[in-house]
């Protein structure tokens, strides 16, 4: 899948644009603060249903304005857009069409659009607490492992529940009866994220030979699944009850998963330099998108936003070789054409936009 017309109205500095994009790749340049991210914010939040910078999705709403709209015609003729009403200081309304029908849920629009966005702050927070890592992840089961989202609930319901219970201090039968379906609840979940991760590995040593080929053979994903692997949870649960009790909350279980991302046995952030991480963190998000294109035959769109950040010519023309390869709609923005200079195909087989006050206009030779 991949994005053909693409219209936004009020969203963050972009009034009004309206643009036919390129299937295979795109370059969107413009000075600091020009719109290019707002771009991006578009697409990411037609995917995602939230903004990929801001916890508020009111931050993307322009000022002074009452709604914002983002649509998209794909490749396959499928058209599907999002206007997001406000009323006021809280509550919105999210208008969803797809083919002229309206939907109820971001999920059904998630299904027909996979987009992954990587930004300069990104591996920052890659590589800080786990929630980063652990969204990463899941959003990778919710494409490629489908019975991922409906198990997914039914963890957060049994956990909510479990939790609740720990709270007021309820022991007993009920907290027995949550104990047990949270067991083997987190047993499916973590199965699941396991073989998830397992797939992840075996793709991602592919683009790390293309990327970062110096350490590619010794970098390993390191899959935690939220309690010590070599017990059980009930085993665990027991030992733990009464340290869960005092804390009022679920201490472990699938919620609590990670990965560790291992450079010869040592965690890969203490190892790499910072272009580096950058480098692994695009090859892991082509894995992921690999995947997802081939259990959904719905080909991922990756965002890079401001390409240059961090990365020298060398690794340019490295992360160049990977887009040739990854076969996915790729929109790249930076702050001038040199920085693209090593990305710019040699064929005419790529669209570059200049933007400027949130306008698009297409860049000439
Ligand atoms: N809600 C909003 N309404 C109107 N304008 C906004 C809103 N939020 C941000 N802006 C403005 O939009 C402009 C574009 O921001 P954006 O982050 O897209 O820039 P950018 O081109 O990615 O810049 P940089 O290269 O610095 O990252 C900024 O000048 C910002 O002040």
């Amino acid at each position: 899948m991949s994005i053909g017309k693409l219209i936004i109205q009020d969203l963050r500095n972009i009034e009004s644009v309206s643009v036919e994009l390129h299937s295979d790749l795109n370059f969107i340049i413009g000075d600091n603060g020009s719109g290019k991210s707002s771009l991006l914010e578009a697409i990411f939040y037609l995917g995602h249903g939230k903004s990929f910078r801001s916890s508020k999705v009111e931050n993307l709403l322009q000022h002074n304005k009452a709604s914002f709209t983002v649509s998209a015609k794909t490749n396959k003729d499928c058209q599907m857009g999002v206007r997001k009403i406000f009323h006021g200081q809280s509550a919105a309304n999210t208008e969803i069409r797809i083919n002229g029908e309206k939907q109820t849920k971001f999920s059904v629009l998630a299904k027909n659009i996979a987009v992954q966005v990587i930004t300069p702050e990104s591996f920052k927070i890659f590589f800080g607490g786990p929630k980063q890592r652990r969204r990463f992840i899941d959003l990778g089961l919710f494409h490629v492992k489908h019975s991922f989202s409906d198990h997914w609930k039914e963890f957060s319901r049994i956990l909510k529940q479990r939790n609740a219970c720990l709270r007021s201090k309820t022991s007993g039968s009920t907290l027995t009866y949550w104990t047990d379906v949270f067991i083997d609840s987190s047993q499916v979940i973590a199965d699941l994220r396991a073989g998830y991760v397992e797939e992840l590995t075996n793709e991602l040593s592919y683009w790390l030979k293309i990327m970062l080929p110096s350490v590619s053979n010794e970098i390993v994903i390191q899959y935690l699944q939220g309690w010590n692997s070599k017990k059980s949870l009930f085993d665990v649960l027991q030992q733990y009850k009464e340290k869960e009790l005092s804390y009022g909350y679920s201490l472990f279980g699938a919620q609590k998963f990670d990965v560790r991302f291992l450079l010869n046995g040592a965690s890969i952030d203490n190892q790499l330099s910072r272009g580096q991480q950058k480098l692994f963190l695009l090859a892991l998000t082509f894995a992921q998108a690999k995947l997802i294109e081939r259990v959904n035959l719905v080909k991922p769109i990756l965002l890079i936003d401001d390409v240059g950040a961090e990365l020298d010519i060398h690794s340019r023309a490295l992360l160049n070789n990977a887009i040739a390869e990854i076969e996915c709609q790729v929109i790249v923005t930076a702050i001038d054409k040199a920085a693209v200079e090593q990305l710019v195909p040699q064929k005419e087989n790529y669209k570059m936009f200049h933007v400027k006050h949130g306008k698009l206009s297409v860049m000439s030779e």
